[in-house]
């Protein structure tokens, strides 16, 4: 694909005698989005471990814009903005400080402007001068899924990001990652909701026993 933002060439990933993931290859373009399904146990999280260069698979490669991935590298960083289940939070930063220095860090311009629509559109406004420690588990997840949208990024990779969230929140997040495709990013998107999957992916890729591009 010419204008492929994100490709995945032959991902292998053996854990002990165990082979999680066989030659696994998918493409994102600019303004595509690419849901990763499957059951339980069959790979998506591991898949984009190694995509984004937090597991290291036993072979094959990803590359974002022809550059190798690897979230450590900041060439890589700059254009890329994960959510996975394991992110932790400053304790002693509030909803609105973590924001701003996800932006302020990432070279956002505008980071005040950027921040305050984002704290808005996620519902967080009210809680916005609370530690990660007196939110819910939802909230917690807003403010995950806050501190990718305030950062600039040229593709998201996303990992269940509607766990937790209530109805309206998931319908949010499917209006904001349809506007991402719209602003000509990239989506990689991991989910157990196949209404989310279905409103939002171009295509589908199929991990476990019955694994088959949709
Ligand atoms: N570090 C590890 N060591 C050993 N096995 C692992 C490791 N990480 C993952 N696995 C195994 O790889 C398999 C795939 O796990 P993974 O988390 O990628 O599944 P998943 O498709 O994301 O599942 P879920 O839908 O439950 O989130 C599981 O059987 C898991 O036990």
């Amino acid at each position: 694909m010419d204008d492929a933002l994100l490709t995945v060439r032959g991902i292998t990933r053996r854990f002990g005698d165990r082979t999680i993931l066989s030659g696994v290859d998918l493409d994102v373009a600019a303004g595509e989005a690419v849901g990763v399904v499957g059951p339980n146990g069959s790979g998506k999280s591991t898949l984009l471990r190694c995509i984004v260069g937090a597991d290291e698979a036993d072979s094959g490669e990803a590359t974002l814009a022809g550059r190798v991935f690897d979230e450590r590298l900041p060439e890589i960083r700059r254009d890329l903005a994960v959510v996975m289940d394991d992110i932790d939070f400053f304790p002693d930063l509030s909803v609105v400080e973590h924001l701003d220095l996800m932006a302020r860090a990432h070279g956002q311009p505008d980071a005040e402007e950027i921040v305050n629509g984002v704290l808005a559109e996620v519902g967080l406004m009210e809680v916005s001068g609370q530690l990660p420690s007196t939110l819910s588990s939802g909230q917690r997840r807003r403010l995950a899924l806050a501190s990718a949208f305030v950062r600039p990024r040229l593709l998201l990779v996303l990992d269940e990001p509607e766990a937790r969230l209530d109805v309206d929140g998931v319908q949010w997040l499917g209006t904001k990652l349809l506007a991402e495709k719209a602003a000509g990013r990239g989506v990689l998107l991991v989910s157990h909701d196949p209404v989310l999957v279905d409103r939002v992916c171009d295509r589908v890729v199929r991990l476990g026993p019955d694994a088959a591009d949709g």
